[in-house]
């Protein structure tokens, strides 16, 4: 758009730190500090109640912190030169009813200063060129959500906070948003942060996590570093030549092996480490090791779980899910 430009918005940071907030008794957001990077989606991710609302809306200058930053490129919200131009942001979709999409852009543009004809651009970019002359009070959920990205898109941000953008999409809705997001981050090279408390969807979208739970960082990282943690004891996955006699050195050790037609080793309650290190005792010559990774969902809830019962004043107990709307 306007800037003049033509290789895409410059790469801005977000930086969060020590972030801390809290409502009456409920201490929504303890201490909280991550980093998002330009050029990837960053998934922040937790579940209800676990504080992603309340830190971005702290992010983006709705909320002030009791401590704690956050910043665009070293830069609050608050004292962004030009805050429409550099953050675009979902966080929820409410219109005039009676506006259609196109005209609640164009008051947007004429608001903030931007030309009017971005509306119909950006209305292409979300799939609602031709929705966009409809009334939005008729708009599906999804519908609305598609438009709420635009509206978010309207000043060519560098930077996209959207919360929970998926809440009412269909599969195909979903999909499409996965793509987009991407879309804008590896291709264009923006700094796109997202909200779910869905993991399964934030797999398959991010490249990054945060996970929060009841406010607190629970683990930042790529899906594949939070992969390798998530792998303690389970099912190891081992192919050899000497199927069989793997089979049986394993046995000896006490592990549950089983052998398939193809020679691949399924052991259960193992770990790579333990299983390469009994086959290498054995002299057993392996081909591949490697842990089946199912692990992740698992490795969520028991995470989040226990930040829950760390909230509600109790000491860690066994894992057990809970939402934060129970303490006190
Ligand atoms: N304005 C407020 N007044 C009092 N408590 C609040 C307020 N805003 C949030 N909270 C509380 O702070 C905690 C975190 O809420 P928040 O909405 O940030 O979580 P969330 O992770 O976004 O959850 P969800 O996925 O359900 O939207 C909750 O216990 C919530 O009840």
């Amino acid at each position: 758009m306007p800037s003049g430009t033509t290789a895409g918005p410059r790469p801005v940071r977000i930086e969060v730190s020590g972030l801390t907030k809290t409502f009456g008794t409920v201490r929504a957001v303890s201490d909280l500090g991550f980093t998002v990077e330009p050029g990837s989606v960053t998934g922040f991710l937790g579940p209800n109640g676990a504080g992603k609302t309340t830190t971005l809306r702290m992010v983006l200058g709705l909320i002030t912190p009791d401590t704690g930053t956050a910043t665009f490129d070293g830069v609050p919200y608050g004292a962004l030169r030009e805050p429409v131009r550099t953050v675009g942001a979902v966080l929820e979709t409410a219109f005039h009813p009676a506006r259609s999409g196109r005209d609640h852009l164009r008051v947007y543009c004429r608001a903030a200063g931007i030309p009017v004809a971005r509306a119909d651009e950006v209305l292409e970019r979300v799939g609602l060129a031709t929705a966009g002359r409809r009334r939005a009070g008729g708009y599906s959920l999804g519908m609305r959500q598609r438009l709420a990205l635009a509206t978010a898109l309207l000043g060519d941000p560098p930077v996209l906070v959207l919360d929970e953008p998926a809440n009412g999409l269909d599969p195909e809705g979903i999909l499409w948003l996965r793509g987009f997001l991407r879309h804008l981050a590896h291709d264009e090279g923006r700094t796109v942060l997202v909200s779910s408390h869905l993991l399964a969807e934030m797999e398959q979208t991010a490249d990054r996590v945060v996970i929060v739970g009841a406010g607190r960082l629970v683990r930042q990282g790529s899906i594949a570093e939070l992969r390798s943690g998530a792998q303690g004891a389970g099912t190891v996955l081992v192919r050899s030549p000497e199927a069989d006699r793997l089979v049986a050195v394993l046995a000896t050790a006490g592990l549950a092996a089983t052998r398939s037609e193809d020679g691949l080793v399924t052991v259960e309650g193992a770990t790579p480490a333990l299983v390469g290190a009994r086959a290498f005792a054995a002299q057993v010559e392996l081909h591949e090791l490697r842990a089946e990774s199912t692990g992740l969902e698992d490795l969520y809830f028991r995470l989040t779980a226990g930040q829950e019962q760390f909230a509600a004043g109790s000491p860690a107990g066994p894992a057990q899910y809970t939402t934060q709307g129970a303490a006190r």
